[in-house]
């Protein structure tokens, strides 16, 4: 079984619009795929149920019998730093429940786990305790996606220095280009240049899933 955890230079980078075709890429490549996501901070009521749209577009892409809540266990209505949201609902977030999230998502038969992270790579959960550390926990390898725009090198790079230091093979990046952005190429040629992980994707401005899939190198990842 493989796993993938999907971080980002910040929240709104575009961690979902890759997941989405990167599970489509690898559904169409025959694999067995089920997503995760878990912890999400920004919902809607269906019903008597909180929805997040995030879950809900993974869990549209995979093609292992996944519930929703399986996909998404932990979920907060309100779209702030999901530790504050958890505070004001009482509630403590904990590594060691995403552990527990991840271990019923292994038990729908998967080949492949996608994980989305929330925000950053540092997520606090509160307590001192950290996304990251679950993606530590399951021993995952980690993709990092770029919003291309002008401050992006700089967090692209702590984020690969902190991935780096916390053990984890950072197995690529995407280039996220989701806005116009002056010197484009040249942005992309440094990157290249310093993030010791190959570029899976370039994405352009309103890139569609069906195309995004197709984009991504996954000849590159790990084998
Ligand atoms: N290359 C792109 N082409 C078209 N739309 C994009 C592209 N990248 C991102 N988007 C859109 O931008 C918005 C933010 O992207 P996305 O939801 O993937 O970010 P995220 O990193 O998952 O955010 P969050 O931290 O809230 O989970 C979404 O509406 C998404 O559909
Ligand atoms: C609401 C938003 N879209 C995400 N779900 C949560 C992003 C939290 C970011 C926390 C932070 O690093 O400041
Ligand atoms: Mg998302």
């Amino acid at each position: 079984m493989k796993n993938y955890f999907i971080t980002a230079t910040d929240t709104d980078a575009g961690k979902t619009h890759f997941a989405r075709a990167f599970i489509r890429a690898l559904v169409l490549s025959n694999q067995k795929v089920a997503a995760y996501k878990p912890i999400s901070a920004g919902c809607y009521w269906q019903g008597k149920q909180l929805i997040n749209e995030d879950a809900r577009l993974l869990l549209a892409e995979v093609n292992c019998d996944q519930t929703i809540n399986q996909v998404n266990p932990i979920a907060f209505e309100a779209p702030i730093a999901p530790h504050i949201a958890a505070q004001n609902k009482h509630i403590k977030l904990s590594v060691a429940d995403c552990v527990i999230g991840y271990q019923l998502v292994e038990q729908s038969g998967a080949d492949i786990i996608v994980t989305e992270g929330a925000g950053g790579w540092r997520l606090p959960l509160g307590n001192n305790q950290f996304l990251s550390s679950f993606a530590i926990k399951t021993n995952q390898d980690v993709i990092l996606v770029i919003n291309m725009k002008l401050g992006c090198l700089n967090h692209a790079l702590l984020t690969y220095e902190a991935i780096k230091n916390d053990q984890l093979n950072c197995v690529g990046w995407v280039a996220n280009c989701q806005q116009p952005m002056s010197y484009l190429t040249d942005n992309i040629n440094e990157l290249m240049a310093l993030l010791p992980a190959p570029l899976l994707a370039t994405f352009v401005e309103n890139e569609s899933i069906e195309s995004a899939a197709k984009k991504i190198n996954l000849s590159l990842l790990p084998q």
